[in-house]
């Protein structure tokens, strides 16, 4: 492989994956340029983390290729020393301290003691992990437990780092702290791979978005080109029901310009500008009047998540697996 295309750190090239016959990954292409920050959206079952052991080298494509720095993570020991993996689920040993724990994944990263010791010193110290590290896992907080996850997976500091929902469960306050950590290992030059529910999480720290659905790609981009449409959109009005809708409350709410969101009954959204001219107060009140059981009319940047229902919306049967 040309290593010297230089910026390139992963390429997926027309990768399929099924579990025992159920396909999970249906073609997927995607490129990654070192020192990016990646973040995959997609409802439940959409191929996230496929997608993400395809990298990591957990698995090996059905069809197409995976490479990461010009090698094969499936096949070559040396490309996976490279590759950084944060599975969504806590690995770690709950009876060990931080450090003991962090000990334990250098040693398998083929680590020697003096290197593990400096290893295992600048992971504590790029996850913060400072004041925790000689407690024993089992008693930290789910938050800083992440970030020990996420510290376990630096040791042999990778070049690209993959992570499975890294905020999954945790608090405003924790979040926070992990998306500073985040944004350090970016700012050191790693690739990062994120796969999250979180829109907010996404917009704040991805330089390029795909969202997935159903073992494809629906939309990729960077950020920035995929928000720039939704900079002069007028915000957006989102009715909060809070009851079952007749025929004509419904006729109602969509002679107002809304339409039903994926996926849950109960939100509907103000196609972009329809309702923008009026105050929330006002349509609240004027849905109302005409019997729509509506709580709440919240007033909304569009953002991710516009693209997001948007490009889910034109597709009806993925709407079940949102
Ligand atoms: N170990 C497995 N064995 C069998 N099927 C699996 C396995 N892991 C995932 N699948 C199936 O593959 C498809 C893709 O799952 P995947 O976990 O990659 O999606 P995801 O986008 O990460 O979902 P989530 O947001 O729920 O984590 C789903 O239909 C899922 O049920």
């Amino acid at each position: 492989m040309m290593h010297d295309e230089a910026p390139l750190l992963a390429a997926v090239e027309g990768a399929a994956f099924a579990y025992r016959g159920r396909p999970a990954l249906r073609g997927l292409d995607l490129t990654l340029v070192r020192g990016t920050t990646l973040a995959l959206l997609g409802p439940n079952g959409a191929g996230k983390t496929s997608l993400i052991r395809l990298l990591a080298g957990r698995l090996a494509p059905d069809a197409g290729r995976v490479r990461v720095l010009g090698g094969d993570p499936f096949a070559d020991r040396a490309t996976r020393k490279r590759i950084g993996f944060v599975p969504q689920e806590i690995a770690l040993y709950p009876r060990l301290t931080v450090a003991e724990n962090l000990d334990v994944f250098a040693r398998l990263a083929g680590l020697r003691r003096a290197e593990r010791r400096e290893a295992v010193a600048a992971a504590v110290g790029r996850c913060a992990l400072a004041e925790v590290a000689a407690r024993l896992v089992a008693t930290l907080s789910g938050g800083y437990q992440r970030r020990v996850n996420i510290a376990a997976s630096l040791l042999s500091q990778p070049d690209l780092i993959l992570l499975d929902e890294p905020t999954q469960g945790v608090d405003l306050d924790a979040r926070a702290a992990i998306h500073a950590v985040l944004a350090g290992l970016r700012a050191g030059g790693a690739g990062l791979v994120i796969s999250t529910h979180d829109f907010s999480e996404a917009e704040r720290l991805a330089d390029r978005v795909a969202i997935l659905a159903d073992g494809r790609i629906r939309l990729e981009g960077s950020l920035a080109a995929l928000m720039r449409p939704l900079d002069a959109a007028p915000p957006e009005h989102e009715a909060v029901l809070e009851g079952a809708l007749d025929a004509a409350a419904e006729a109602a709410l969509r002679r107002s310009g809304f339409s039903p969101l994926p996926g849950d009954a109960r939100f509907w959204r103000a196609d972009h500008g329809a309702a923008g001219g009026l105050d929330g107060a006002a349509l609240l009140a004027a849905l109302r009047a005409s019997g729509v059981p509506v709580a709440e009319i919240r007033v909304r940047r569009p953002g991710l998540e516009t693209l997001y229902r948007d490009g889910l919306a034109d597709r009806p049967d993925l709407e079940s697996a949102a």
